[in-house]
């Protein structure tokens, strides 16, 4: 396997036993993998995909391992955000720039409102498997198997293109790549400088979001002007950190990208620098778990509302069996009315345990509600209840509320109900883009990250 760093200390290759063990989930349950019609092609594309280069590289993760050790201290907080399924034609510079410019504005939010550093993350370059309720979709007479992401099929109701097909995987890696290097060029190029606090506001319709913002970022350029004039350098902020991170579903996608840390023979995923396990593939016997209990990046694990305290202790111990600061998130996904029944239980218990997880809201799969129409949707009031009781569970438990995780675009979408610009039922037809679940549009982002910064400073106080 290609080496993941290009570190001059001397390479220390894995044991056979960590090399067999990276394959230990093919002899597991799996769940939500797609059936290939042609099973020959899928693994000459993996194979394929393992002679490319990383997408991140050793040193970026053990980085953000710190980071996120500092939310699970409550002395950082992490913000998670992008679409909830990524799409091969979407990978285009304005979408990108749209959503990259969005996440920057919530955490100058977030970092300026609640006096916080954020560790900033896209659910971005990698987010392109899904798993879905059911195998199939019936459209009137006619049943095909479902969408699950650009990596699998496509979209179009036909029956060529739901079929999977393998070629999908390395296009898969190869748009990831060019998505990743847009990211980085807008985050180490000078874009994401607080500087341009202001201009990542342009291009966005005016509303009452973007006025608030406005106001912020004067008194940002207030006082970074004042700092200048004191003598401070502000040079050092032109770049940012930005992580990517997405849930690590597609097996023949993410085990080919797993490569060896030389500098000490352990496995990482370099798909991105953060993967999670999803809600419905976090059997503690199952493949998913078994293999992230093997790599070495900081991992989450999605708990929705049947998740006992004796479930996630077992998590735990299989996924962070050395309760290693910044390895192991919860991204909690409850729904607005079980959070304050079911987090505080998990909560308590953790703190029996000798563990330290970072908790993170996602405050978006809990609260789905399809229309009448049939469209599948959110309402914004029940995400910001959601992400009350989150808050409200970790103060009156003591621990800390380290972030947020949400499905988002920088694009004026109708997706969510709800919203200061009152999205309604009828509205939703107007712009509906996503082709899974449904995203908060620029404007609900910023009112979320408001929010957000409200709750935090109170529990920070
Ligand atoms: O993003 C999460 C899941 O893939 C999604 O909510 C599944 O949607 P479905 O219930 O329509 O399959
Ligand atoms: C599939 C997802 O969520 P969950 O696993 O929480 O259902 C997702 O994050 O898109
Ligand atoms: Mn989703």
């Amino acid at each position: 396997m290609t080496p993941v760093d290009d570190s001059t200390e001397p390479v220390v290759a894995a044991s056979p036993q960590v090399l067999a063990g990276l394959d230990h989930w093919r002899t597991l349950d799996i769940k939500h993998q797609p059936t290939w019609p042609d099973p020959t092609a899928a693994q000459a594309a993996s194979a394929q995909i393992a002679t490319f280069p990383p997408l991140v590289f050793a040193g970026e993760i053990d980085q953000l391992r710190d980071r996120l050790a500092k939310a699970a201290r409550g002395e950082a907080f992490l913000l998670q955000g992008g679409d909830c399924a990524e799409t091969f034609a979407g990978a285009t510079a304005d979408q990108i720039r749209s959503r990259v410019k969005t996440l920057l504005q919530m955490a100058v939010v977030l970092t300026y409102g609640a006096s916080m550093p954020v560790v900033k993350m896209g659910r971005m370059a990698g987010q392109f498997a899904k798993p879905r309720s059911s195998d199939v979709e019936a459209r009137g007479e006619v049943t095909l198997p479902a969408y699950r992401g650009d990596i699998v099929n496509g979209y179009d109701f036909t029956p060529e293109s739901r079929e999977p097909d393998a070629a999908r995987l390395v296009q898969g890696y190869h748009t990831a790549a060019s998505t990743l290097n847009l990211v980085r060029a807008f985050t180490q190029g000078g874009f994401a400088s607080l500087k341009e606090v202001h201009s990542w506001n342009r291009g966005f319709a005016s509303n009452p979001a973007n006025a608030r913002y406005e106001g912020l970022a004067r008194e940002i350029d207030r006082a970074i002007r004042f700092m200048e004039a004191a003598g401070a350098d502000f040079d050092e902020l032109r770049r940012v950190e930005f992580y990517t991170g997405h849930e690590g579903l597609l097996m023949d996608y993410e085990r080919p990208l797993t490569r060896i840390d030389s500098r000490n023979g352990t496995p990482v995923a370099t798909s991105a620098h953060f993967l999670w396990i999803g809600e419905r593939t976090r059997d503690l016997d199952g493949a998913h778990v078994d293999y992230f209990s093997r790599i070495r990046n900081p991992i989450g694990v999605k708990l929705g509302p049947s998740t006992t305290p004796q479930a996630m202790e077992a998590l735990i111990d299989k996924l962070d069996p050395e309760r290693e600061p910044g390895r192991l998130t919860f991204i909690t996904r409850m729904g607005a009315g079980k959070i304050r029944d079911v987090l505080p239980g998990l909560l308590e218990h953790v703190k029996t345990l000798d563990a330290n997880p970072l908790w993170v809201t996602d405050p978006m799969h809990g609260n789905g509600v399809t229309t009448p129409t049939g469209y599948k949707t959110r309402r914004f009031d029940d995400i910001v209840d959601e992400v009350k009781g989150f808050f409200e569970s970790h103060r009156a438990v003591g621990t800390h509320p380290g972030g947020i995780h949400v499905e988002l675009t920088g694009d004026d979408v109708t997706e969510c109900l709800g919203g200061s610009e009152h999205i309604d039922e009828a509205s939703l037809a107007t712009r509906y883009e996503s082709l899974c679940d449904p995203r908060l549009n620029h404007m609900q982002s910023l009112e979320l990250a408001f929010l957000v910064a409200e709750e935090l400073s109170a529990t920070t106080r």
